[in-house]
């Protein structure tokens, strides 16, 4: 399903994503990830290879604090137990409360009611930027009209696969980088929703920002596909390529528009 409302896709320079990468190197936003607990070490290491600083609790006495102290939260279903349900709405607010960024991630909505309706509630609260795949967009949002409404009102979404689109109110983008090897370790994407807080908090064009932050995690993925023999070494190789990425490795590989 395509969301567009946007009148054209846009290409994105290799200048535009280093430059936005260098800002997140700079300021090392730390990212508060209520995040499901396959993903959660990966996550954390994928920020902290980024340049990023990742805080993950999901105590319902320290959420608030934690989440409205960081510079962007991201909410991630995979897991949602009663802790996590607790806490979610608490830092959403606190993070709203302090003007951060809220990305949203809606794990396997398609394979739950009861989560699917979980997630509609947050869409209500209307945030910065939702990333999922095109399976969890239909069940999410059947009806077009409803993802033009949250797009026009503002919400950025980040549909992931062999190709990503980010589709928002102003640009768009489709994205070619990633490799498939990326899909055969778990927690790819979640930690993918990480990197786009993380761009998010340093960069007020939502659309512009996921772009970048999809294009440098991707990249790093591609560049970790090649160096590695599977899904084991995978993991190693895409932290230490996105710790090591440069603006040569991004013009070399960029693919978009
Ligand atoms: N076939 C592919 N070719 C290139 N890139 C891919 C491919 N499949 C996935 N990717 C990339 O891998 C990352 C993970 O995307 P994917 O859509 O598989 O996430 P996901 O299913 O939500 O993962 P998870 O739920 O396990 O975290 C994204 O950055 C995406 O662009
Ligand atoms: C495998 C799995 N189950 C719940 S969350 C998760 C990580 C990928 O989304
Ligand atoms: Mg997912």
């Amino acid at each position: 399903m395509s969301l567009s409302v946007a009148a054209s896709t846009q290409a994105l320079s290799a200048e535009q994503v280093f430059t936005l990468l260098e800002r997140v190197r700079q300021k090392t936003p730390r990212v508060h990830a209520i995040t499901n607990a396959v993903a959660q070490s990966f996550t954390a290491n994928v920020l902290l290879a980024l340049g990023a600083v990742p805080s993950m609790t999901i105590a319902r006495e320290e959420v608030a604090a934690f989440a409205g102290g960081a510079d962007a939260l991201l909410v991630n279903l995979g897991t949602l137990d009663e802790e996590r349900r607790a806490a979610i709405p608490l830092a959403i607010e606190a993070a709203r409360t302090a003007g951060r960024p809220v990305c949203v991630d809606p794990v396997f909505v398609n394979r739950s009611p009861v989560r699917c309706a979980y997630a509609r509630e947050l869409l209500g609260l209307k945030p910065d930027l939702v990333r999922l795949n095109p399976e969890e967009l239909t069940a999410l949002l059947p009806e077009r009209a409803d993802a033009d409404a949250l797009i026009e009102a503002g919400t950025v979404f980040a549909v992931t696969g062999p190709e990503d689109r980010v589709e928002s109110c102003g640009e768009d983008f489709l994205l070619r980088n990633g490799d498939p090897l990326m899909s055969r370790v778990t927690a790819t994407g979640c930690a993918g929703g990480a990197v786009l807080a993380a761009f998010l908090s340093i960069e007020k064009d939502r659309a512009l920002a996921a772009a970048c932050g999809l294009s440098v995690f991707n990249i790093a993925g591609e560049i970790a596909a090649s160096r590695s023999g599977g899904p084991g070494s995978l993991v190693p190789e895409l932290l230490d390529a996105l710790y090591c990425l440069t603006d040569r490795d991004i013009g070399a590989r960029l693919k978009t528009g």
